[in-house]
C-alpha cells in the first residue's frame, strides 16, 4: 500500500472555548503537491501545525508518514519540514550563518544543496538575512527547509507576502524541488488562480470544517456547471447542488455528480478550478 503523507481522523482543535477545527478527516497521498485553501480564520494554520506536531489535537488522531504525530520520534520529525507563515529567519545572521545553524539543528541537512539553490537565485551568502528583500528571505527560508531533504514539506501561506514575480519564482523553486525528489508538499494559500498549474490535490477549509477535499482532476470531473433559462424550480433533479446563481434570464447551477436537466434549453459545461473553489468558499458552513 502506498504510504500516506498525512492522515487525520476526526481531528478537532479547541482554543479555550472556541473550536478552530472540527471533525477533520483526511487521507493525503504521498508525492505531489497539496493545496490547503480557506479564508482568514478558517483553521489552516491550526491544521498545518497539527500536521507537524507543533500542536496536539483536542480530539482525533494525526498520522504523518505512517506515524502518530504525537508519539513521533526525532527520526520521523526529521522527515518533516515546516515553513511558518512569516518565513522566520534570524535577521542578524548572514545567510551562511543561517545555513550553519540549519546544519547544527537537523539530523540530516544538505548544506551544499541549499548553497547551490541560493547561488542560482543570486542570493549572496555573506548578506545579513534582515537586509534581504521579502522575496529573497522567503527563498532563503525555503532553501533551509528543502536542505532537510524532507519527505513532507509543510508551508504556511508561503507566497502571501510576495509580489507576483517573487511568487512565481518561489513556486518555480518549489516545483523544481518536487520534480527532482520524492517530497510531498502541503501548503496553504489564498491565491486560488495559481493552484491548477501547481497542485495535484486540494483541501478547502471553511469555518474550521473541511468542505471539499480530493484529487484535483477527479474533483473537476465530478463537478459541472448547468446553465439554462431562469427557473425557481429544482432542475437538477436530486443531484447535489453546490451553488445556484440567477441572472435576469438565466440560472446557473454548480452540481456534483449531476445529470443534465430534461427541461429544454439546458447545457452542461466544465467548471474551472478557481470557480469551483470560490463556490465552496461562498457556501455557508456551520461554525466549528
Ligand atoms: N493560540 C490561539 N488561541 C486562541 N484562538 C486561536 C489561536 N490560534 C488561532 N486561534 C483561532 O482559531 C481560528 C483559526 O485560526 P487559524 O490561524 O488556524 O486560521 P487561518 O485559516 O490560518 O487564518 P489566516 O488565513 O488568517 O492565517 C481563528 O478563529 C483564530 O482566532
Amino acid at each position: 500500500m502506498t504510504e500516506l503523507a498525512l492522515r487525520t481522523e476526526g481531528v478537532g482543535k479547541q482554543y479555550r472555548k472556541s473550536w478552530a477545527l472540527r471533525d477533520c478527516t483526511l487521507a493525503l497521498p504521498a508525492g505531489g503537491v497539496i493545496a490547503l485553501v480557506g479564508p482568514n480564520g478558517a483553521g489552516k494554520t491550526t491544521l498545518l501545525r497539527l500536521a507537524v506536531g507543533l500542536l496536539a489535537p483536542t480530539t482525533g488522531m494525526v498520522e504523518v508518514l505512517g506515524h502518530d504525530v504525537t508519539a513521533s520520534t526525532p527520526h520521523t520529525l526529521s522527515r518533516v519540514g515546516f515553513l511558518a507563515q512569516d518565513h522566520p529567519l534570524y535577521k542578524r545572521f548572514t545567510v551562511a550563518e543561517m545555513l550553519r545553524f540549519g546544519r547544527a539543528c537537523n539530523l540530516r541537512f544538505d548544506k551544499d544543496l541549499a548553497e547551490r539553490r541560493l547561488a542560482k537565485l543570486g542570493i549572496p551568502l555573506d548578506r545579513r538575512t534582515g537586509t534581504l528583500s521579502g522575496g529573497q528571505q522567503a527563498q532563503v527560508a525555503l532553501a533551509l527547509a528543502l536542505a532537510k531533504r524532507p519527505d513532507l514539506l509543510v508551508l504556511d501561506e508561503p507566497v502571501a507576502s510576495l509580489d507576483p514575480l517573487a511568487r512565481h519564482e518561489f513556486l518555480q523553486t518549489l516545483m523544481g524541488a518536487v520534480a527532482e525528489g520524492d517530497v510531498t508538499v502541503l501548503f496553504s494559500s489564498h491565491v486560488v488562480h495559481e493552484l491548477e498549474r501547481v497542485c495535484d490535490h486540494l483541501i478547502v477549509l471553511n469555518n474550521g470544517r473541511v468542505t471539499l477535499a480530493g484529487d484535483i482532476d477527479t474533483l473537476l470531473a465530478e463537478h459541472r456547471l448547468l446553465m439554462g433559462p431562469r427557473t425557481s424550480a429544482d432542475p437538477a433533479q436530486g443531484s447535489s447542488v453546490v451553488e445556484t446563481v440567477h441572472s435576469d434570464r438565466h440560472t446557473t447551477l454548480l452540481v456534483r455528480d449531476g445529470g443534465l436537466p430534461t427541461a429544454p434549453g439546458w447545457q452542461a459545461h466544465p467548471v474551472a478550478l478557481e470557480d469551483l473553489v470560490l463556490a465552496y468558499l461562498r457556501r455557508p458552513v456551520e461554525a466549528a
